[in-house]
């Protein structure tokens, strides 16, 4: 943390006292590392700003109009921060950020080329693809290759304005650092963590195209795993609809919460079989490889890589499946769950009668809701520390026992929730169509709930035999650094 030093005002009026000016002279270049200019006076400059001014740092704004721009409008914290010209606030410190759009970034810099000498120029920017140069793949080089004498660094722009303003020690806090200059980037982690975030150092300034293109996706690594949730979805649904409503003259009336219920459910258990399939389907071909230290396919890379999303959205369909089947948990849509108990009504004519009424769950309704809850418990455990706020307080230990054996625990239990909702059909064999088959015929099960529960059945056959000796055996030594190809001159080196 930088210490407190004296601030320099422009003479604004702050709670009636006119504020003391500075005598120094603003324009002289210093090495203070207390000392910080910004160019730009929107959004993002007025949040570093205030931020830079709480940890003490003497920041001044440069603007192209600032007889034009008051910050102290904006917030009180700001009031000590100056606003000169382009140029003056080049010389005011070593350290400048660059707030501008993308396109604007070099043409507001090129007349004072000279006075970007030596200065560590912090590239901000989130250019659109249109933005960009031809010739360039991100903007931060287009700085680089504009001013050579400037040492140029990307950081802060996967960071919102407004985590930066109001950032009081949770939320996103990590600023990826870019750029070719060691002293320089150095400077940049320096201030990054004296005014509280965690800076990373992601690489050369060639890496800027990276986190420039991350602030272009919407949803990042979502996308793939959101666009699988809607097509798995979708494919349900329309299989549901196809053999309940259009085929089977089910209530259209009910589509709305009953039959859109079991699709939301089949949705999240297919999007959990998926999730723990990858691991499954990374160990056959380690296994076909012979060794661990290949790299997996393209298509299995990606797929290894979005587990977590796979598995957060799954979680949070599993939420809405639960909420949905509360919402409707009655002898009118689940009427074999619950037993036929006969209560004594006075008749019309004055006599008592015995009416059926179902109330109390069998075992297969108290069976079927106590295991899907169950599942959902343990399913919200593993989804929750796969988030890296959560998962970074945990050992390697406790981690890998949630996401692994926690995670296969929770999709054997979500398995058997619906295996027990389904079996009994099997038992009764036809009877609940009205007839019963003849001996050693079955009547084909169709629902769409069958059909979801062979991915997690077939998961989680594989991940056994991949478990159990000899294949656990063989697999366990391929982790363990083994390799099958391995030469007599290799190993003895
Ligand atoms: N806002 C955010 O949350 C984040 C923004 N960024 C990046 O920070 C940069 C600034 O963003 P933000 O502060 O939101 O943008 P604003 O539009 O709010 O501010 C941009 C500032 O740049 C100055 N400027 C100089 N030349 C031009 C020009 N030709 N056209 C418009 N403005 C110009 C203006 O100051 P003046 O008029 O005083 O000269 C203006 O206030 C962008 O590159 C953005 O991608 C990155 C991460 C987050
Ligand atoms: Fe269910």
């Amino acid at each position: 943390m930088v210490e407190p030093m004296e601030i320099y005002r422009i003479g604004e009026i702050k709670n009636g006292v006119k504020e003391r000016q500075t005598n120094k002279d603003p324009v002289t270049s210093t090495s203070d590392g207390s000392r910080v200019s910004i160019i730009g006076t929107g959004n993002f400059a007025r949040a570093l700003a205030k931020r830079l001014a709480r940890n003490g740092y003497s920041v001044v704004c440069g603007s192209r109009y600032p007889n034009r721009r008051n910050l102290a409008l904006y917030d009180d914290t700001l009031a000590d921060v100056r606003v000169t010209s382009v140029e003056t606030a080049l010389h005011h410190a070593d350290l400048v950020f660059l707030a501008l759009p993308a396109p604007a970034t070099v043409n507001t810099l090129t007349p004072f080329t000279e006075s970007t000498a030596e200065k560590v120029l912090v590239d901000v920017s989130n250019p659109e693809k249109k933005d960009l140069q031809k010739t360039m793949s991100s903007n931060a080089e287009f700085v680089a290759s504009s001013f050579p004498k400037a040492y140029v660094v990307k950081a802060f722009n996967t960071m919102s304005a407004y985590a930066i303003e109001n950032d009081y020690g949770s939320g996103v806090r990590t600023v990826y650092v870019a750029g070719d200059d060691e002293a320089a980037c150095s400077k940049v982690r320096d201030l990054t963590s004296a005014i509280g975030f965690i800076p990373v150092q992601f690489g050369r300034l060639s890496k800027s195209a990276e986190l420039e293109a991350m602030q272009r996706e919407l949803f990042g690594s979502w996308t793939v795993p959101l666009i699988l949730s809607a097509v798995v979805f979708t494919a349900w649904l329309a299989y549901d609809i196809w053999r309940i409503h259009i085929i089977g003259g089910g209530q259209w009336a009910r589509l709305p919460l009953s039959t859109m219920n079991k699709v939301v459910g089949a949705t999240a258990i297919t999007q959990l079989a998926l999730c723990f399939l990858a691991g499954g389907v990374a160990g056959i071909v380690q296994i076909i490889n012979g060794t661990k230290h290949k790299r997996f396919p393209g298509w299995l890379d990606r797929w290894m890589k979005m587990r977590k999303e796979l598995g957060v959205l799954s979680l949070c369909l599993a939420a809405v499946h639960c909420i949905m089947c509360l919402a409707h948990l009655s002898p009118e849509y689940y009427p074999g769950w619950y037993h036929v108990t006969r209560v004594p009504l006075m008749g019309a004519n004055g006599t008592m009668v015995m009416v059926p009424v179902k109330y109390e769950h069998k075992w297969e309704g108290q069976s079927v809701i106590g295991m899907g809850v169950v599942a959902l418990c343990f399913m919200s455990v593993v989804g929750l520390t796969s988030l890296p706020e959560v998962g970074s307080h945990m050992t390697f230990l406790q981690w890998r026992f949630i996401q692994s054996y926690l995670g296969h625990v929770t999709l054997v239990a979500t398995a058997a929730h619906v295996v027990l909702k389904i079996a009994p059909k099997w038992a009764n064999n036809g009877r609940h169509l009205g007839h019963k088959l003849p001996p050693g015929m079955v009547e084909p099960d169709t629902t769409m709930t069958f059909f979801s529960i062979l991915l997690p059945l077939f998961t989680i056959f594989l991940r056994l035999v991949l478990a159990l000796p000899p294949i656990g055996w063989y697999i366990d030594k391929i982790r363990a650094g083994w390799e099958r190809n391995q030469s007599k001159d290799d190993v003895q080196a």
